[in-house]
């Protein structure tokens, strides 16, 4: 359903998105996940045809989408970072408004209002303005907006930053529910419990694709470099950690020390160096993951 094939975007000298391909299957919710200007808006806003690619071509529900576009936005829907919702209407003014623009009849209109309310338990507050809702429902009325077109494809630039976790996992109760139907989600995020919900995730550092798998995948790979530190001093091991040779990263895990070793490195060797340190197997997160990974990437930069 979403298909892109060797694109890079330039912006002048930086290159925002690099030589990308990527495919997402029906049905798929994909995550696109990685530190501040990665390029995951980039990679959205070509995808939805608000930005050419400097290279290479991407196309949605099999339509390109430099070719295509006007019946590519027929098959899409894009909640941006800062989705357009007017404050002084109320939730219902808003849903007319945008069903307006995409010329739905009032009928159609009225039956879709009626479920996604009720889908998304919005209901009760369909005459409150948008600008009293909470930070969840105000994204909530936004994924509506951006559903009211009935979109195969659905693509969502970090739909909860800022929103309470009880509503994030709301929110993505919402997202499964559309993902059952047959619909297609590719959403960013910043939120890595997020990303463990999506059927494959993909992480982006410096506008490349570094690694996409599933989740279980992911974790199955780097468990081999990545440990919990146990010590009588963990602040000072962290010290000393940080400048053995082998040594991706040593991060406070709330009150443990995660420590990341390069492949191939021995646990028992980073001991015997570092001293007073002993190393055990961790059961990683994806944050863990992406901790080890994206470290490997800076040192593999900056040699
Ligand atoms: N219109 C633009 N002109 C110049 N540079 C841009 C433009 N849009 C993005 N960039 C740069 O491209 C890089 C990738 O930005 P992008 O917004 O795609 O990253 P991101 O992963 O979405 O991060 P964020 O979560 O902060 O939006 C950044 O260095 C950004 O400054």
């Amino acid at each position: 359903m979403i298909r892109i094939d060797k694109v890079t975007r330039r912006f002048g000298p930086l290159e925002a998105v690099k030589d990308l391909s990527l495919d997402i299957a029906e049905g798929e919710i994909f995550g696109l996940v990685g530190p501040d200007g990665a390029g995951k808006t980039t990679t959205l806003r070509m995808l939805v045809g608000l930005m050419d690619p400097t290279q290479g071509s991407l196309s949605v529900a099999g339509l390109d989408v430099g070719k295509n576009l006007d019946a590519v936005k027929d098959q899409i829907g894009y909640m941006a970072q800062k989705f357009g919702l007017y404050g002084d209407l109320t939730v219902e003014e808003n849903m007319f408004f945008y069903s307006d623009l995409f010329g739905i009849d009032h009928a159609e209109r009225d039956r879709m209002m009626a479920e996604f309310l009720d889908m998304t338990r919005m209901t009760p507050f369909r005459q409150r303005p948008a600008a009293k809702l909470s930070g969840g429902m105000k994204q909530k009325l936004a994924l509506m907006c951006t559903l009211l077109h009935r979109p195969r494809v659905l693509f969502l630039d970090e739909p909860t930053n800022g929103v309470d976790p009880l509503s994030r996992r709301d929110f993505w109760e919402i997202l499964y529910r559309l993902a059952s139907e047959g619909m297609t989600i590719l959403v960013s995020t910043a939120y890595l419990d997020e990303a463990e919900r999506c059927s494959r995730v993909g992480l982006m550092h410096k506008g490349r694709l570094i690694r996409c798998d599933k989740p279980a995948i992911l974790k199955q790979q780097l468990a081999p470099q990545c440990f919990r530190a146990e010590s009588a001093d963990l602040r000072a091991a962290r010290g000393r950690l940080q400048n053995t040779p082998g040594v991706l990263g040593a991060e406070p895990a709330g009150a443990a020390l995660h420590v990341y070793l390069e492949a191939g490195t021995a646990a028992a060797d980073v001991e015997r160096a570092a001293g007073d340190v002993r190393l055990n197997p961790l059961d990683p997160a994806l944050e863990d993951v992406f901790i080890a990974l994206i470290r490997t990437e800076e040192r593999h930069a900056a040699a």
